[in-house]
């Protein structure tokens, strides 16, 4: 195996990273080395890439980026009992204490004392990377690599979708980013009917519909509550799901979803949100949900459940493939400019 490999790394505490040769690392224990197969961009590595308030918070450079992983494990650190080389893997990107309150009342998705993979250490941009051994998800062989990465997001996607009852359910969906689009593919492979999504982005409204969105409004253009009502015959949408952050969209939604139905927000807001409580939440009973990580480790199962099921409509989303890691400031720059769904990296050209 190689001595030396490429990663994209966070190398100094401003905007971009850089394309650097590292030494390829060594499995501590508990830990194995993967060789890297399909790796794709999260909105968070945007953020360390742009090097935004949070990133400046949070990221210690230099470090390698990434988190979202598909690879096969090449070499296995001391005390590793169930993993050994061969397996075909992806990663859960959340590294929990399981001595926590929390964690002890098995809501490790919460857990107070989370490490992030690929966050607070360094990730899978990389020919090969390490792993930590208990935050290993086996996959089936047969499982393309560029799914098998998209686990991870789509465990936010599914977390969010299947928070209550969906099937036969009028859903609206705001921001159609990559979580959005992957929510849109989750609702749709759930039996929700009808989806309406609202998102001001031409080509993510385009892509919305590819993914199999039934409807798509530009917030921009025209009232998305009105639209709603309109398609409901004046009910409003049983299931509100908020993938885009947006203070004005959390609103709309709010005003469009019926009485007594259901909201769950994966979306994070610039700032602290004014709502009208009173009136958009209690008075209409709601339900609502807040989303973060993935429940561990049932949505796994879901989310693989899904995708072997054959009815997730995840090519669409997949807009961007790279061979080699050459093009990654392109990668960026495309994902920052809104012009992208899921952009894919395959290390390996061989
Ligand atoms: N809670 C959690 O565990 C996680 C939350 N997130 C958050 O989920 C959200 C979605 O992630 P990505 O798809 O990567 O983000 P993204 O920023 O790529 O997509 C957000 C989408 O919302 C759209 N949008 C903006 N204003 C809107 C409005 N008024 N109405 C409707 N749509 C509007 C944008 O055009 C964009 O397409 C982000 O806020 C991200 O920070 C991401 C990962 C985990
Ligand atoms: C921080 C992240 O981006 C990660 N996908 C998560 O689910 O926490
Ligand atoms: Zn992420
Ligand atoms: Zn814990």
């Amino acid at each position: 195996m190689a001595e030396k490999m490429q990663a994209i790394m966070k190398t100094k505490p401003a905007y971009g990273a850089e394309l650097v040769e590292v030494d390829v690392p060594k499995p501590g224990p508990g830990e194995v080395l993967i060789k890297v197969l399909a790796t794709s961009i999260c909105g968070t590595d945007l953020h360390i890439y742009e090097w935004n308030e949070w990133a400046q918070s949070r990221i210690k450079p230099p470090q390698i980026m990434g988190h979202e992983v598909a690879g096969e494990v090449v070499e296995v650190g001391p005390g590793v009992e169930d993993l050994q080389v061969g397996d075909y893997i992806s990663v859960e990107t959340h590294i929990v204490c399981g001595k926590c309150y929390a964690c002890r009342h098995n809501r490790y998705h919460v857990c107070q004392n989370t490490k992030i993979f690929g966050v607070d250490m360094d990730g899978v941009f990389a020919h090969y990377a390490i792993v930590p051994a208990k935050n290993a998800w086996k996959n089936p062989k047969d499982m393309p690599p560029e799914y098998a990465a998209l686990q991870e997001p789509l465990g936010n996607a599914v977390d969010t979708v299947l928070a209550g009852p969906i099937a036969g359910r009028s859903t609206l969906i705001t921001g159609a980013g990559p979580l959005g689009l992957l929510g849109i593919a989750v609702a749709k492979a759930s039996g929700a009917y009808p989806v309406i999504v609202s998102e001001p982005s031409e080509f993510r409204r385009k892509l919305a519909k590819k993914v199999g969105a039934d409807y798509v409004v530009n917030p921009f253009e025209e009232d998305p509550v009105k639209f709603v009502m309109d398609v409901t015959d004046g009910a409003g949408v049983e299931v509100f799901l908020e993938f885009s952050g947006a203070p004005k969209a959390l609103e709309q939604g709010l005003k469009a979803v019926t009485p007594g139905g259901r909201v769950s927000l994966l979306g994070l807001f610039p700032r602290e949100v004014t709502i009208d409580f009173n009136n958009l939440i209690i008075f209409k009973a709601l339900e609502v949900h807040g989303i973060t990580g993935r429940h561990l480790w049932e949505t796994w199962y879901t989310v693989s459940s899904l995708i072997q099921s054959g009815k997730l409509n995840l090519d669409p989303i997949i807009t961007h493939k790279y061979k080699g890691f050459e093009e990654f400031e392109e990668a960026f720059e495309l994902m920052r400019a809104g012009k992208t769904g899921k952009v894919v990296f395959f290390p390996h050209k061989g």
